[in-house]
């Protein structure tokens, strides 16, 4: 590992937006970045200027001089990858690493551009990263060594809990459970949120209620070795309020077609990225 003399890794960041950036955030308060070069469109976020360890480039052929990316993070969006990757060929050679955390592009997409040679991990992260909660679901190819899966896993892991996995076509239902899941949970918030406004509570309180709930909910559930159904049971009296809820939510099959339906969707969609 090149460690810019502190012991971490070395990254080349391509794509520092809404994910990347998170997990850059995440890569930098753990210290197990170095150095990070960011080759980012919009140019480098204020929130990095003046970070000693981070600099910007334009592309590949603009790094800082001897610099080499133990690993090359791609974190642009799945339509533009065509467009970006050939450049990144040049740096394809046994010490570095590409990670992509692209939705839909395979492994065999990436070793097209970048050589049958490229060391690649594809996984699939989630923006709970951003404080340090994410999930993420990696695959190696075959030219990844150990030491590689170990930096990578160590890297994901400085963001959150992570899972290796071997059949590459998971990750198309992966990343619609846990890539795009958090926009569901979100989206429950904005209608519990909504549901207690038609039910006379003020915008602004059941707001706080919605948000306060489902956060506490979900660390509840992090914190107890209960599964969910046995939490959702201890909140249920019998005859009480959550039943009389419940019994809406859950008349015929409830929310499972429509959830097992969005999730199909996307996982259609993530196979659709891939071309
Ligand atoms: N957001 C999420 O929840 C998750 C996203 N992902 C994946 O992460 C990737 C990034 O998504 P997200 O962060 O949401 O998207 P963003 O649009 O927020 O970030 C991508 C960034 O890359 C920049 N960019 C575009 N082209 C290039 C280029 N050639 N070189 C360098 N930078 C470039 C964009 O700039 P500009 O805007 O100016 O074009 C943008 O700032 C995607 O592949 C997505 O599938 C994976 C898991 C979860
Ligand atoms: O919506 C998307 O395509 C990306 C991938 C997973 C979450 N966001």
């Amino acid at each position: 590992m090149s460690d810019g003399g502190n012991g971490g890794a070395s990254l080349l960041l391509v794509g520092c937006g809404k994910m990347g950036g998170a997990m850059l955030d995440g890569w930098l308060a753990s210290r197990i970045a170095s150095r990070v070069v960011v080759v980012e469109k919009s140019g480098l976020p204020d929130s990095l200027a003046g970070n000693p360890l981070v600099s910007a480039a334009t592309g590949p052929e603009d790094l800082p001089a001897g610099f080499v990316p133990d690993v090359v993070v791609l974190a642009v969006k799945p339509q533009v990858m065509d467009g970006a990757l050939p450049a990144y060929r040049a740096l394809a050679r046994p010490g570095t690493v590409f990670l992509s955390i692209a939705a839909g592009k395979t492994i065999g997409y990436f070793e097209g551009p970048l050589g049958g040679e490229a060391a690649v991990v594809r996984s699939m992260p989630n923006t709970p990263a951003a404080i340090g909660r994410g999930m993420t679901v990696a695959v190696p190819n075959a030219r990844v060594t150990q030491a590689q899966t170990a930096l990578c896993d160590a890297l994901l892991r400085a963001v959150g809990d992570v899972a290796w996995i071997a059949d590459e076509a998971l990750l198309d239902p992966v990343t619609a459970v846990s890539g795009s899941g958090p926009a569901y949970v979100f989206l429950l918030v904005e209608a519990m949120a909504k549901a207690g406004e038609a039910s006379g509570l003020p915008a602004d309180l059941a707001m706080r209620l919605a948000r306060a709930t489902v956060s506490g909910a979900g660390e509840l559930l992090n914190r107890s070795p209960q599964e969910a159904a046995d939490l959702r049971k201890a909140v249920t009296s019998p005859n009480g309020t959550t039943q009389a809820a419940l019994d809406v939510l859950m008349a015929g099959d409830g929310l499972q077609p429509v959830l097992t339906a969005a999730i199909a969707a996307a996982t259609r969609r993530s196979k659709e990225l891939a071309g």
